[in-house]
């Protein structure tokens, strides 16, 4: 999925106030700079409404929204410094393939996936974010009692990812495959959500332990 170049939003990023240009320097920090008990972290935010609505739901809770896409990251920086109701919420413009490199060991409480890229070609699916190389990443950051979320509209993605999940040794917590039918009350959809709730399309939901 090919994003349209946004040359406002690629300009914004790189003087954006929410943006942590060296994650690496907050390792084992986050909670400190964000002032939580609570880390939540999502990966390839595009433009960025889950958390800020998500910071807005748990105003006490951390939020670090990370993308890769210069394009979707500016426009979510934008969004995040100039709403000023957010929570506590920051972004990181990056690849999470170097996840470990920004996180410390069992820092993190809650990671969110949604709808991640599904790479249906199968020699790019170590790019998809419920693949095995990106799930033990996971393991080292995510707490002992923390939670990765996912929803997709992909049955495929979300098949492929069941069965990742449960061999990287992961624990099913929750299970949904028309999510939208009974969304949890605190929640928040994201753009690509929207659009395919417009359009009938079911939601798949899983929520894992470790
Ligand atoms: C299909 S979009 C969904 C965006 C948003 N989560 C939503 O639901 O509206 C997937 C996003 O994940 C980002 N992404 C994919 N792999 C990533 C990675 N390894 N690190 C950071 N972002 C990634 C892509 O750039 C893209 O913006």
């Amino acid at each position: 999925m090919r994003m349209r170049k946004i040359p406002w939003a690629v300009e914004y990023l790189e003087q954006a106030k929410c943006r942590i240009k060296e994650p690496e320097q907050y390792m084992g920090k986050w909670k400190q700079f964000l002032d939580t008990e609570v880390l939540h972290v999502e990966i390839g935010c595009g433009k960025g409404n889950y958390s800020l609505g998500m910071s807005k739901l748990y105003p006490r809770e951390g939020f670090v929204a990370i993308e890769k896409n210069d394009s979707a990251a500016g426009v979510a920086a934008k969004k995040y410094d100039t709403d000023t109701e957010k929570g506590k919420l920051c972004l990181i413009r990056g690849d999470a393939q170097t996840l470990n490199e920004w996180f410390g060991k069992q820092e993190i409480d809650v990671i969110h996936l949604n709808f991640s890229d599904p790479w249906p070609k199968k020699r790019y699916a170590k790019r998809r974010l419920s693949n095995t190389r990106f799930l033990e990443q996971y393991k080292e950051v995510l707490a002992k009692d923390g939670q990765i979320q996912m929803k997709t509209d992909n049955a495929k993605l979300f098949e492929y990812s069941l069965i990742e999940f449960q061999n990287a040794g992961f624990q099913m917590f929750e299970v949904n495959v028309d999510y939208r039918k009974e969304p949890h009350p605190e929640d928040v959809e994201t753009e690509y959500e929207e659009k395919f709730v417009a359009k009938g399309q079911p939601i798949y939901r899983c929520v894992w332990k470790r």
